[in-house]
């Protein structure tokens, strides 16, 4: 499999209103294409702080950050937010769809910049296919409102997808969910890993972090 991502001794110290805090220091990661990795911790053990560094909404000060062999570890925000949109894709624990607009307008959404090429055509095919691949497709017309916290969802998922990242990356993307959504939505995110996407899936729900490849924890800002 092919080396996506590679971290080296990455450390972020952040400052609030109080003294400076290093929270994550000496990480070392490597991802692969198709490789699933959960990140577990306890709250505050800095998962989303390593999460907003692998999608370059932050930098380290410290160590190095590989993307395909090339060092991105300080790449001006320009850059960087170009990068993020071509290569990343982005789930949260909330779904941030847009209410007034259907299922497939929301996944459009996200082929708008950047990829004005597209013909309308073109973006439909595309926008149908995400749909399909996390099985809602049959609900591309609905608005989100009208659908379930799993089906709303599976459609942020899409709208992830439709870019075709080579890293997603879900924080707590089954937090608003009941259990057996949650198992659903881990299912579609494992099968977007195994069309060769990398995946890092920040959670606390250690049954699901157990179907990934590999389970990392952070324990006071240190991998284990
Ligand atoms: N700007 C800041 N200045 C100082 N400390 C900060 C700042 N932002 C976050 N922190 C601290 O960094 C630590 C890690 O935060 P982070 O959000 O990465 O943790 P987390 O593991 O994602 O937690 P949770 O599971 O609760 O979401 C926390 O203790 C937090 O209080």
């Amino acid at each position: 499999m092919t080396e996506l991502i590679r971290m080296r001794g990455v450390s972020r110290t952040l400052t609030g209103q109080g003294e400076p805090r290093a929270v994550l220091s000496g990480i070392d990661l490597t991802i692969r294409g198709g490789q699933s990795v959960a990140v577990v911790g306890r709250s505050g053990s800095g998962k989303s702080t390593l999460l907003s560094l692998l999608g370059l909404f932050d930098r380290p000060d410290g160590g190095t950050y590989l993307l395909r062999g090339k060092d991105i570890t300080h790449l001006p925000e320009r850059r960087a937010a170009a990068l993020r949109s071509a290569g990343f894709g982005f789930v949260f624990q909330r779904f941030l769809l847009l209410n007034h607009l259907t299922a497939a307008q929301n996944v459009a959404m996200a082929l708008v910049n950047g990829q004005g090429w597209l013909t309308r055509r073109q973006r439909r095919a595309k926008v149908l296919a995400a749909l399909d691949l996390v099985g809602v497709a049959h609900l591309a017309g609905h608005r989100p409102p009208r659908l379930s916290g799993g089906e709303q969802q599976r459609v942020a998922i899409a709208r992830a997808l439709v870019r075709e990242p080579e890293v997603l990356l879900a924080d707590e993307p089954t937090g608003a969910l009941d259990t057996e959504t949650g198992n659903l939505v881990v299912e579609v995110l494992r099968g977007a890993a195994r069309r060769g996407c990398g995946l890092v899936l920040v959670t606390h729900d250690r049954e699901h972090a157990d179907k990934m490849d590999t389970v990392l924890e952070l324990v006071e800002g240190r991998l284990t």
